[in-house]
Parts: C-alpha cells; sequence; structure tokens
C-alpha cells in the first residue's frame, strides 16, 4: 500500500478528477462513493492505485478533501452544484454586447460575500465603443458602491488584468458569449494546449470544454475557468444572506419599521426610502427584490 500524498483538482470531468502533487506530477483519479462532491480547487489526499488501463485512466483515488477555505457554488430547490473550492477572487467577466444580465452579476456577487471573496469585475469588449458606453452606465451601481470594474478589450490587450490576479487564487464565470476563452487564451496561451493534455489523460476528449480547470500562472497565483453559467441560484442562503450581499444595504438594515421587512411594499421601509433618496440604486433593490422573492 502505497502513502496518501497531497495534491490539488485542477481539472473535474464528471466523476474523474485531475490532480497536480506537490512534485508537480499530475495524477487522474477517481473518488470513493457515489457521491462526487470534489471540486476545482480543492486540495486533497490521494492514493495510487496502479497504472492507467485502457478502459480506465484513473491512477488514484482521492481519499479525502482538505478543508477549504472557500467554496463557491449554487443551488436550487433540488441540489447544489460546486463551482470552485479556495479561491480568493471571483472576476465575474460580462461584454459590451451581447447584453449581460445584471440579475446573474448581483448574484455572484452575492454569493461571494457569503464566502469572504473578494470581487472584480471584467467588462470586455471595450473596443466596441457604443455598446461598451452603454454596458459602462449598467456598471456604476456597482462602481459606485465599490466594485472594482477593469475595462478591457481580451482581443486587444490583457495586461491590464494580470497584476491584479497576482497573488490570487482566482476564478472566472460569466454567460456564455462575454468572451471568458478569448481572455483565458490572451492570459496563458498555453491554455488550449493544456486543455487537449486533460481531455486526453481524462475521458478522451469529450467534455472538453464544459468542465472546470484550474491553471497556475506563478507560484502564487492561480485561475480556475468554468463553464458558461447562465443560472446563479441561491438556494443555500437566508433571506438574510442575500440582503448581506447588497453591501450598500449594510447601513439601513434594521432600521425599517418592522422587524421582518423584505423591503417590497411595507410601510416605512429604510431601503425603499434610501432609494427614494437617491442613496440606493432603483434597480439594485428591483434585483434584490427578483432574488430574494425567486425563493432562490
Ligand atoms: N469585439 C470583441 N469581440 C470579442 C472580444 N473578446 C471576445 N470577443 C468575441 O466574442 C465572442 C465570444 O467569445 P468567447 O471567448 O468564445 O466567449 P465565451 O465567454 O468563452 O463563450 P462560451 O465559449 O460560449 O462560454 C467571440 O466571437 C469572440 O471573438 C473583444 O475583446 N472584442
Ligand atoms: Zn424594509
Amino acid at each position: 500500500m502505497s502513502a496518501s500524498v497531497h495534491g490539488q483538482v485542477i481539472a473535474a470531468f464528471g466523476r474523474q478528477y485531475l490532480t497536480r502533487l506537490e512534485d508537480g506530477s499530475e495524477l487522474a483519479c477517481l473518488t470513493r462513493g457515489k457521491k462526487s462532491e470534489v471540486v476545482c480547487g480543492d486540495v486533497v489526499e490521494v492514493k495510487r492505485t496502479g497504472e492507467a488501463s485502457a478502459e480506465n485512466g484513473a491512477q488514484g483515488v482521492i481519499e479525502r478533501i482538505t478543508p477549504r477555505r472557500s467554496l463557491l457554488y449554487r443551488s436550487d430547490a433540488f441540489r447544489e452544484k460546486l463551482i470552485a473550492a479556495n479561491v480568493t477572487q471571483i472576476v465575474v467577466v460580462v461584454a459590451a454586447e451581447p447584453s449581460f444580465s445584471d440579475e446573474l452579476l448581483a448574484r455572484c456577487l452575492v454569493a461571494a460575500h457569503d464566502q469572504q471573496i473578494e470581487v472584480l469585475i471584467v467588462l470586455n469588449k471595450c473596443d466596441l465603443a457604443e455598446p461598451a458606453a452603454q454596458a459602462r452606465a449598467r456598471l456604476e451601481p456597482y462602481r459606485a458602491i465599490g466594485y472594482r470594474v477593469l475595462e478591457l478589450s481580451a482581443k486587444q490587450d490583457v495586461s491590464t488584468l494580470r497584476p491584479l490576479l497576482q497573488g490570487h487564487s482566482s476564478v472566472l464565470v460569466g454567460q456564455s458569449g462575454m468572451g471568458k476563452s478569448t481572455l483565458i487564451n490572451a492570459l496563458l496561451p498555453e491554455a488550449q494546449a493544456a486543455t487537449r493534455e486533460i481531455s486526453s489523460a481524462l475521458d478522451s476528449g469529450k467534455h472538453t470544454t464544459t468542465h472546470a480547470r484550474l491553471y497556475r500562472l506563478d507560484d502564487e497565483s492561480s485561475l480556475i475557468d468554468c463553464p458558461g453559467v447562465q443560472a446563479f441560484g441561491l438556494h443555500h442562503l437566508s433571506f438574510g444572506g442575500i440582503e448581506e450581499g447588497f453591501v450598500e444595504f449594510a447601513p439601513y438594515r434594521g432600521q425599517c419599521r418592522f422587524h421582518d421587512c423584505h423591503h417590497l411594499h411595507e410601510p416605512g421601509c429604510a431601503i425603499r426610502n434610501a432609494v427614494e433618496a437617491g442613496k440606493i440604486d432603483a434597480r439594485r433593490l428591483e434585483l434584490f427584490q427578483q432574488i430574494s422573492q425567486a425563493g432562490c
């Protein structure tokens, strides 16, 4: 029996995982049991189980997941979908066009706040002047409440993004079409090659574009690319948890007339009063109402 070694999950393909071990080598692994709770970014204890065979690429088994610094996940009433573990920063990619969902953005920010993960919003395709101006205006409320917004054009230059990834374990999320792949390829020209290698190590090339991957940028920095998200359910968060994720509500929380105010139509609502006074953006309250009333 060989001893366990530590590694980090760098790709997840269904129930198969590629791990990078402490010595830099990579090992394809399975988990024990049926339910797969392992996610990209997890630091795991791995036991070697032998050489790969033609029908089974697995060469190790994940014995244990070490405690996570953070866990980003989405959920609906039925299931949870893990996104990334141990990240310190979420990079939400939106684009000048096609038009991005500000509800999805708001949901990502709530999830990040819950896990105490830093947020960076990247507005891509800023070479498209007119749509970029409109997108910038939609992001203005986010800047105003303190979120960092970096404008760039992934097709032209991503050098301004690099220093903001330094020292972080970042996860890149965004709707399909926002230019996430273009961004990754510009940051990591070797990423496409890595993807090919990973898919040959696991699962013979299936699912190449549909699962998360972790890329190392340097010794202190890494980047997880995950599939385009269209929905970000927050079923796992309470009303209060969602409220906290609307950070600009903080000064007014607990000041409504009713202790259990939902900030909908109740009289004496401090949040609605703040909107009327121009202290809170009206669209943000609308998003809060949508998200908190959606039941997830
Ligand atoms: N004008 C312009 N177009 C861009 C830029 N970045 C990406 N695009 C285009 O936007 C489209 C979507 O880009 P992708 O990188 O495939 O987007 P994605 O977010 O990875 O989308 P999925 O692969 O569907 O998840 C492509 O046609 C890109 O060429 C940019 O900076 N400027
Ligand atoms: Zn209220």
